[in-house]
């Protein structure tokens, strides 16, 4: 891919992501002065997989009106695509749900490749034994229902300070969650490939026995650019 000049298709750009990790895109999103790496969500079981997908964006807000209500996130998971990843923004808030095993059968069934909350979620053990990817701040037992509703979706959000849309790509892992704004997908999946094999030279040479000291010195290996 280094060097192409051909746009990448969504499908193409999932693909590679997958074979990357949070921290080579990171590093790359650092290297051209770009936001995306979010803290303080992880995995919710230690996991070896990388979820990597394309976002759609559920934003929560208290229920306000005492009648029924759509379930939260019930009406983007419906319309869902294979590789679409669920992000919900509740704000940070960890005293509620948003997620459940309910919506997680539903999402298996819709080919989505995983769910990141920006606040909490429950019945994890529900989410894992489907295989599917669950990131939040907090697991809780206490139910959406009656209390958080869907006030909009597929609408710009902020996730830990971090502006994202639909269509905007994810990778997460075991170290956290990076988000990629579509129109510096090909820039950054370049970089954060040549990020990689510059490590893996650097972790070769460790294993032949050259001196840590002198490998991660700066001056060594040269220094991934944004060229
Ligand atoms: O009531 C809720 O918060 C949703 C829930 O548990 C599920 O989707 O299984
Ligand atoms: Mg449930």
């Amino acid at each position: 891919m280094a060097g192409s000049q051909v746009a990448l298709s969504p499908a193409q750009a999932i693909a590679v992501l997958r074979t990357l990790d949070s921290c080579a895109v990171s590093d790359a999103l650092d290297t051209l002065g770009l936001p995306g790496a979010v803290t303080g969500i992880s995995a919710m079981w230690p996991t070896d997989t990388v979820m990597a997908g394309r976002v759609r964006t559920v934003t929560a807000a208290p229920k306000s009106s005492g009648g029924p209500s759509d379930h939260i996130a019930t009406a983007l998971v419906a319309g869902a695509e294979r590789d679409d990843i669920v992000v919900i923004d509740n704000h940070g808030r960890t005293d509620v749900s948003c997620w459940g095993g309910l919506l997680a059968e539903a999402s298996i069934q819709r080919g989505i490749a995983g769910v990141i909350v920006d606040g909490a979620c429950r019945d994890v053990q529900e989410s894992q034994a489907l295989g599917l990817n669950l990131y939040a701040r907090a697991a809780v037992p206490v139910s959406a229902r009656g209390r958080i509703v869907q006030q909009a979706m597929d609408e710009r959000i902020q996730v830990a300070g971090v502006s994202v849309a639909s269509f905007d790509y994810v990778i997460a892992d075991v170290n956290g969650v990076v988000f990629v704004a579509a129109q510096h997908a090909e820039r950054v999946l370049e970089l954060a490939q040549r990020i990689v094999a510059r490590e893996a030279a650097m972790a070769q040479a460790v294993r032949s026995g050259r001196d840590v000291r002198e490998v991660m010195h700066d001056s060594q290996f040269p220094t991934v650019t944004a060229e």
